[in-house]
């Protein structure tokens, strides 16, 4: 089994790929719903967010006021970075049980949507493949004030929270430039979901190549240490 870690930037379009590649078949787990599951009343991070950031981020029912945390947070690094360390354990070990429960149902390989994964690194060792959905600055930011309503300034803060896509996608291995209509990204989907299921062919080959290699060394460890020394 391998992993393939998708990410971009706030508002690039990684939601709308992971759907595709879900529609496809593909196994995925997206780190925004994650975050969402770890943070509902009664689970550790609530309790550690309202000591953290006091009562005046709770909606009447209990839940985290997400507008009003986030206005908290994407403007000052160090309230973020607290933030971070609240929740991102959290959600990497229900990341690392969703993986699991994909490899027990049999699937080869899992698409995790991680927008941070540039940004924290931790998970970035575990990838086989890295893919950033890409859009240029001037659509990111237009897409993210209309669909979350934001003025300009606001929007702005969300980006510059994060690296630059433009870094991000010099460091990803595969890229979906998102910048244009939605028909030419979905295109790039389906192709790079042929490469991966391509790859998913020479893995059963690798692996008796690895095994024929084993027992060559394990064949001449035996000889040199045990047959040869007593002929
Ligand atoms: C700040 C919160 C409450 C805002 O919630 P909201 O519903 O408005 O946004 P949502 O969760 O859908 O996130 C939208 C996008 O914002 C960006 N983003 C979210 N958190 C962060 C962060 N800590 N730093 C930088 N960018 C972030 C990501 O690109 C994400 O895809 C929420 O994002 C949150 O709890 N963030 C901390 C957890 C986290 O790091 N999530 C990112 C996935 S690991
Ligand atoms: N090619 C496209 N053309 C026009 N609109 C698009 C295109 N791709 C995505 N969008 C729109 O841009 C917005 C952001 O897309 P999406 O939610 O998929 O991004 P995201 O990277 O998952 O965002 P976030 O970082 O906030 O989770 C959405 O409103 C979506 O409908």
């Amino acid at each position: 089994m391998f992993l393939v870690g998708l990410t971009g930037g706030i508002a690039s379009g990684k939601s709308s790929v992971i759907q595709v590649f879900q529609q496809l078949g593909c196994a995925v787990i997206d780190a925004d719903v994650i975050a969402r599951h770890v943070v509902r009343p009664g689970c550790p991070a609530h309790q550690r967010i309202v000591e953290a950031f006091g009562t005046e981020v709770l909606l009447e029912n209990g839940n985290i006021n997400r507008e009003v945390l986030g206005d908290m947070i994407f403007n000052k690094p160090d309230r973020r970075q607290l933030l971070n360390t609240i929740t991102h354990p959290e959600i990497c070990k229900e990341m690392v049980k969703e993986t699991f429960k994909f490899f027990l149902r049999g699937y080869r390989y899992v698409i995790l949507d991680i927008p941070l994964l540039f940004e924290t690194k931790k998970l970035l060792k575990y990838m086989k493949h890295t893919v950033v959905v890409y859009c240029d600055r001037d659509t990111q930011l237009a897409r993210l004030m209309q669909r979350n309503s934001l003025n300009c300034k606001d929007a702005e803060a969300r980006i510059e929270a994060q690296l630059p896509l433009k870094d991000k996608a010099c460091m990803a291995n595969h890229i979906l430039d998102n910048s244009g209509e939605w028909s030419i990204t979905k295109r790039q989907v389906i192709l790079l979901h042929a490469e991966l299921e391509r790859s998913l062919e020479y893995l059963p080959l690798r692996l008796g190549v690895l095994t024929g290699l084993a027992g060559i060394v394990s064949l001449l460890y035996l000889l040199t240490h045990y047959l040869l020394p007593s002929l």
